[in-house]
């Protein structure tokens, strides 16, 4: 029996690793209008999706200011946003279009508590992994049965109980940069490691992982989506909390967790493409991929 369970380990462990069965699909316009759905007609904002953005914290709740923008900004109908008490007024003032939702702590999440039914919820921008944030992490996840995007803190705090992973819903999406995906993989050798790597583990943990880099790449299983936009105007402060948004924008919309990902990645990215043509990459910000969602969008249209 031992000897059999080895024996399927390692059949397993050589299909994730042959090269040949991990499907690259580069993603071209043509990907993106098959799966662009534009707004309909008769909509109204109570069928463009409720996103529920939980996160921040002292000194970090820009980067909930800038999810939950991005969210709004990329159709979504409605957006509550969860931040520590000390956000409140920051939150209200710089984005009015935002609900707001308060932790009974000043500085960090301590209990994740709400009375709404959001249709799809991003978690760990700027959040920080105070002992009290991390409990409340787990008792969120313990209960929360909603299409889920997993960003920053969040993962920094999974990667170090991976156990958690068996209360994450299939197809949750995670967001990491390279130092979050090192803490979730740990290290690899080469590219074609990391990438393998990723398959591996978005196939045993049945999630989807954007490995965001230059360029990003959307782990589906065997199936790798290469993006095709993007550039170093990127490299900014928050510009990672605000692709967050985006996908999670599309999450609330209804759109199936691979295709939310991989329309999020490159609307984000077409933003820098647009706005780096007229301002260059030097004075490019991570508001300014707001700024250009309009124009990201309008260029999808026939
Ligand atoms: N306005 C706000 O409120 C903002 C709030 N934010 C929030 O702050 C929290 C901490 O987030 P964080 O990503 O800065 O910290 P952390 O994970 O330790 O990474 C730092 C180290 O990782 C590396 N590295 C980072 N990015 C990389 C990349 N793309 N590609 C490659 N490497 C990369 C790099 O390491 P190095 O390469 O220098 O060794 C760097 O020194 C988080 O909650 C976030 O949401 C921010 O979004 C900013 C705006
Ligand atoms: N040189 C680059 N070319 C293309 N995209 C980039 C480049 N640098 C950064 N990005 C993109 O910017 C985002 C950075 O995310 P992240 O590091 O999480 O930012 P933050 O946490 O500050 O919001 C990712 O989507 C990444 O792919
Ligand atoms: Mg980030």
């Amino acid at each position: 029996m031992y000897r059999f369970s080895i024996c399927i380990f390692t059949l397993q462990k050589l299909y994730c690793y042959q090269k040949n069965l991990m499907d690259t699909i580069f993603i071209n316009e043509k990907e993106i209008l098959e799966r662009y759905k534009s707004v309909q007609a008769k909509a109204h904002k109570g069928t463009q999706g409720h996103a529920l953005i939980i996160g921040g914290s002292y000194g970090k709740i820009g980067a909930i200011v800038l999810a939950s923008k991005s969210c709004l900004k990329s159709g979504c109908g409605l957006v509550t946003a969860f931040i520590p008490k000390c956000g409140y007024e920051i939150l209200q003032t710089s984005f009015p279009e935002a609900m707001v939702m308060t932790d009974s702590t000043e500085k960090h999440i301590a209990a994740i508590e709400f009375d709404l039914e959001p249709d799809a919820i991003a978690i760990g921008m700027g959040m920080g992994q105070e002992k009290e944030t991390q409990k409340a992490f787990l008792q969120f996840l313990k209960s929360n049965k909603k299409p889920l995007l997993i960003d920053a803190d969040g993962i920094n705090i999974i990667s170090k109980n991976q156990e958690w992973f068996d209360h994450v819903p299939e197809k949750t999406i995670l967001t990491p940069h390279l130092k979050e995906l090192q803490r979730l993989l740990g290290g690899w050798e080469s590219e074609d490691e990391k990438i393998e790597k990723a398959v591996e583990f978005s196939l045993s943990k049945k999630i989807i992982i954007v490995v965001k880099g230059a360029p990003t790449m959307i782990v589906a299983g065997h199936t790798v989506y290469k993006n095709a936009t993007g550039n170093q105007a990127l490299a900014t402060a928050g510009s990672g909390d605000t692709l967050s948004g985006i996908i999670t924008s599309f999450l609330a919309q209804g759109y199936e967790p691979v295709d939310a990902a991989i329309l999020g990645v490159y609307i984000h990215g077409l933003t820098a493409d647009i706005a780096s043509k007229v301002m260059g990459y030097e004075a490019f910000i991570a508001s300014d991929i707001i700024e250009n969602l309009g124009k990201a969008f309008l260029s999808l249209r026939p």
